[in-house]
């Protein structure tokens, strides 16, 4: 078959195991496989089969060209980091002796406050992004910090690097502990349209806004709905954070007296959509998981955070019961790790924890939290990409991990007779990013990094 000239070629093709998650499992393993990404970043096909001469016919490639992948190798999709301060990643690893509004108080405004400097905003903003695509994230949705300028240079970065992201401009105007850090009402609207406008101006074609509260207790009412508005009338994402500590749903009670509850507050407000993320949700009752489910809102799931500076345990059981979309997020700095697989790890300790507490608790397994490391299928994705991205269906970006479990002075052994199934286990509970041999994001290759990025600013 001859090829049109418009139509798209293929860029790669890759031989071997190919694992990710399907509407009907939640790990697929393909072996013995071909899967081609054609020159827009896009799955052109994926095909359990050793005929490479007919596929290069109908395709157009030479064989010649196919990445052949070996023993301890395989393909799986980019994980998706559904929160994350970019912010504050310069004290992650530190500063987690403190319950949430101490920990705010005393680490985050003052750091938070120094994004004003768009040179140290370019430090630790570069850093991040090549740390978290070198650890797999080929997705990250971010909170950034008051200043729009940094926040638009955070989008840039994240463009530049290859990384596909959703940016928050944090939006504040109560901080009674910290007033320095915080905007008024009116300087948060124009700062959110300022910022909407410009960062959809420049056409990344993979980073995008998300309007972004910090939490009820620092939102006015006012402030509230004026973003649920701005959201709602750009058809955009809305994160924020949720019923993570106790202290914090018990203030959310006190503000907002005539809300019965803190997902009321967001509801009341136009803040719950099928676009929205809230982080945490430690303490949701049925009743306020049933709204979610009704507003196909998600939650992420932030494991280390929630344990680190000791907010609680959030029931994923009971999330998935609800069906409610759920993610996971490294929630850097509160969480330490700016690792997914940390994320996943500390998913599966917390449900054990659970267990422990609770032997009628049904554990989580692997292979169900797998599936939430980079949001697919059966629900609508936490992140509602799940058209774009999640898996390795045809006609979707090519978002991908290459893996290789064996590498020379790696965290992982392995022994004979250990097939994929083994070998994914082994590299979800052990590996690292020394594993992570490259990171694609809609088919370009953004890891190992190209030698002109090596160089990363200055201090
Ligand atoms: O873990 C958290 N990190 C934050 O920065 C934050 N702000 C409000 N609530 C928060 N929780
Ligand atoms: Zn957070």
């Amino acid at each position: 078959m001859n090829r049109n000239d418009t139509e798209p070629h293929i860029a790669h093709v890759f031989r071997g195991t190919f694992v990710h998650s399907t509407r009907q499992a939640p790990v697929e393993i393909l072996t013995n496989s071909l899967l081609g990404v054609d020159d827009e970043g896009k799955i052109a096909f994926i095909e359990k089969d050793q005929d490479a001469s007919r596929l290069s016919k109908i395709w157009g490639f030479e064989t010649s060209k196919i990445k052949q992948l070996e023993q301890y190798e395989f393909l799986m999709p980019g994980m998706v980091d559904t929160h994350i301060h970019a912010s504050q990643y310069s004290y992650s690893g530190t500063a987690l002796d403190l319950p949430l509004l101490e920990w705010l108080k005393t680490y985050t405004f003052p750091v938070e406050a120094k994004y004003k400097d768009l040179e140290f905003a370019r430090n630790i903003y570069t850093k991040v992004v090549r740390r978290t695509l070198k650890n797999g994230t080929t997705t990250a949705c971010y909170f950034a910090t008051i200043h729009t300028d940094a926040s638009l240079l955070l989008g840039e970065l994240a463009d530049k690097l290859g990384q596909r992201a959703l940016v928050g401009k944090v939006c504040m105007d109560c901080n009674p502990k910290v007033p320095q850090y915080k905007e008024s009402q009116d300087e948060c609207k124009k700062e959110t349209d300022r910022f909407i406008k410009e960062l959809l101006k420049k056409k990344y074609p993979n980073v995008k806004p998300v309007v972004t509260p910090r939490f009820a207790p620092s939102c006015s009412s006012a402030l509230l709905s004026q973003l649920g508005e701005i959201a709602n009338n750009n058809k955009l994402h809305i994160q924020s954070h949720i019923s993570e500590n106790k202290e914090e749903v018990d203030l959310v009670k006190k503000l907002f007296p005539d809300c019965k509850s803190y997902t009321d507050v967001y509801l009341k407000h136009n803040l719950l959509t099928d676009r929205t993320v809230m982080a945490h949700g430690c303490y949701l009752t049925d009743e306020e998981l049933e709204t979610f489910h009704e507003t196909g809102s998600a939650i992420s799931h932030c494991p280390n955070s929630n344990i680190s500076i000791c907010s609680g345990m959030l029931n994923v059981r009971n999330v998935l019961n609800h069906k409610v979309k759920l993610g996971l997020g490294t929630d850097v700095a509160g969480g330490y790790s700016p690792s997914m697989l940390d994320a996943m790890r500390r998913t599966l300790d917390t449900s054990k924890a659970l267990t422990i507490q609770d032997p009628q608790h049904q554990t989580l397994t692997f292979e169900e939290v797998f599936r939430a490391l980079h949001k697919c299928v059966p629900s609508p994705s936490a992140l509602s990409l799940d058209d774009q991205i999640g898996n390795f269906e045809v006609g979707k970006d090519f978002d991908a991990l290459h893996v290789n479990v064996c590498v020379p002075d790696g965290p992982v052994d392995v022994f004979p007779g250990e097939g994929p199934e083994v070998i994914l286990e082994k590299f979800l509970n052990l590996g690292d990013d020394r594993n992570i041999s490259a990171v694609y994001v809609a088919g370009r290759q953004v890891v190992p990094f190209p030698e002109t990025q090596l160089s990363v600013g200055t201090f």
